[in-house]
This record gives structure tokens, sequence and C-alpha cells, in this order.
């Protein structure tokens, strides 16, 4: 049977990319949803098997709202991740002068990815925020009499009636979304040589050299990590725990160790996923 991958729509979407890649080599059906949360309660209720989020982007940083959520929200392990080049292109529905365009639609991080094009060439034009960058060029390709353009992927502009107007407007053209594929199920044998750990630490209350002391489990054991990020923990002003990304699979001694040291200093200490890392290089004209 199929395996359900849920996935933020409409159809179109980097997201959807993203989890066709995880799944390229195998059978799966892709199942759109309208929101980060609707993606991974369908996850958590058992309406799909796997759900497919971003995470982080290189220009605009964490995607805030998909790690709330998997860390307070659910309780389902990351399974993989995918390095995915972002590039993003400005559509409208007919071909019209940037002078003319009246409105520019889409997901924040898109917008945010291309604010020095926007700076630039557009500065006093309207923005409207969408829920994906697929929305907006749906929405701009459904509105053929206004003076709207979209930003959003390559993908979109073969889905939707829309023609480019500017092609990689993003502000670097090395720019890469981070995403996480999260399952109760292994994705088994996709081939990469690149695995990471991703754990939340909660520190017991605030004293001097605390997160010094978490640090220093990892160093002394020469363990690589590749992120450490607070995030509020949600329940008062000046409360956070970290997610830490470390750069190697959970072991039999080398983790447990630095683990059981950290909880000993009254950490709490969640493993979020012990995971395969994959990176999707450049193809021209994406
Ligand atoms: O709107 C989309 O196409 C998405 O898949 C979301 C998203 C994001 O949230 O970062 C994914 C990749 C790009 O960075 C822009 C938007």
């Amino acid at each position: 049977m199929d395996r359900k991958v849920a996935f933020l729509g409409p159809i179109g979407t980097f997201s959807e990319e993203a989890a066709r890649f995880f799944f390229e080599d195998r059978s799966a059906s892709f199942i759109p949803f309208s929101s980060i949360p609707n993606v991974l309660e369908s996850l958590a209720r058992g309406d799909v098997e796997f759900a497919v989020v971003p995470i982080e982007n290189s220009i605009e940083g964490t995607v805030n709202l998909a790690m709330d959520w998997l860390v307070h929200r659910i309780d389902v392990p990351i399974r993989g991740e995918l390095a995915y080049p972002i590039s993003q292109h400005l559509m409208g529905a007919q071909q019209i002068e940037l002078e003319q365009i009246e409105k520019v639609l889409s997901h924040p991080q898109a917008i945010a990815q291309s604010r020095l094009f926007l700076q630039e060439h557009l500065p006093n034009v309207e923005i409207e925020y969408t829920k994906s960058t697929a929305e907006a060029v749906q929405l701009v390709s459904e509105n053929p009499d206004k003076r709207w353009a979209a930003i959003g992927n390559r993908l979109s502009q073969q889905i939707y009636p829309v023609h480019f107007l500017r092609e990689s407007i993003q502000e670097q053209s090395n720019n890469y979304t981070r995403f996480l594929l999260v399952s109760s199920e292994k994705l088994e044998g996709k081939a990469t040589d690149r695995e990471k750990t991703t754990v939340l630490v909660t520190l017991p209350s605030d004293f001097p050299g605390a997160l010094h002391q978490v640090l220093a489990a990892f160093a002394w054991r020469k363990i690589n990590l590749s992120r450490i990020e607070s995030r509020p923990t949600k329940t008062g002003l000046g409360n956070y725990h970290f997610i830490i990304d470390i750069e190697q699979k959970m072991d039999d001694i080398l983790l447990p160790g630095a683990f059981a040291e950290m909880e000993a200093l009254g950490c709490q200490v969640r493993n979020l996923g012990s995971y395969p890392c994959y990176v999707k290089q450049v193809t021209v004209g994406s």
C-alpha cells in the first residue's frame, strides 16, 4: 500500500518538491494541507504515515512554527533531513512590466528571501503574505485582471497558468532550505554518508555557567555540534530550552554518556531523532 506523505499545499510548493525527493525511488501519495500545524497534526492523528516540513532557511533562519510544533505539540521522531536549493521567481498572470505591479503575494519566507530585489525594483508595492508560495501563485493565476505578482518556484509555474516576470530573485544564489521528514516509521534504504541527532535540552533553572556545562558534555567527548538554538519554553518570559543538532547518529556510548552527564546536572534531555541527511544538488533551470 502507498505510504501517505503530508506537505504544506496547495500542490506546487517547495515542501511538495522536498517530499517527493524523500520518496523519489518508491511509491507514495502526497497529500497537501493548508498549514504546517495541519501537516503535523495529520501525522500525529495517524491520517498519514509521513510529514515533511521546512525547518530552516539559509537567508531567513528558523521556521519557528515548524520547530515549535515539533517540540511542543507532537511527539513523533525526525527521520530525515534534506537541504534543498531554493530559487524564487516572480510570476504574473499576464506578461506585465514591473512598474505596473501593484501587489506582490507570497509566503513570508519567500518574501524575506527576495527582500533586496523587492527593495530595488518594487520598493512601494503592497505585500500580501500567503500560507505558501504555491497559494500565492494560484491566487495570482485566478485573478488575471489584477496587477498582482507572486513569488514562487518553477514547479508552480508549470501547474498554474502564470508567466515568469523575473527569474532567480532570491537574495543569494546559494539559497537553501532544510526540510525534515517526520514519522513513527523509518525511511529505509536511501543512501547517505551523513547522519545527525537532534536533542532538546531544558536547563533545571538559570544558574551561572549552565549552558557552558551542557556544551562541555559534548566538547570533551569531541562530539561536533552544527547548531544550537534557544526557543522559549512557553512557560514564562525568560524561560528557554535549547535545540541542539549533533553531527553524528545515536550510538551506544558517546551520546548516551553526554545525555547522562546533562541529566546529572538536572537538565531534561529529549531525543527528537537520529536521522540521515541528504542534499539536493542544484540543477540548471530550477
Ligand atoms: O511556501 C512554500 O512553498 C513552502 O514550502 C514553505 C517554505 C518555508 O516555509 O520556508 C519552504 C521553502 C522556501 O523557503 C519558502 C517557503
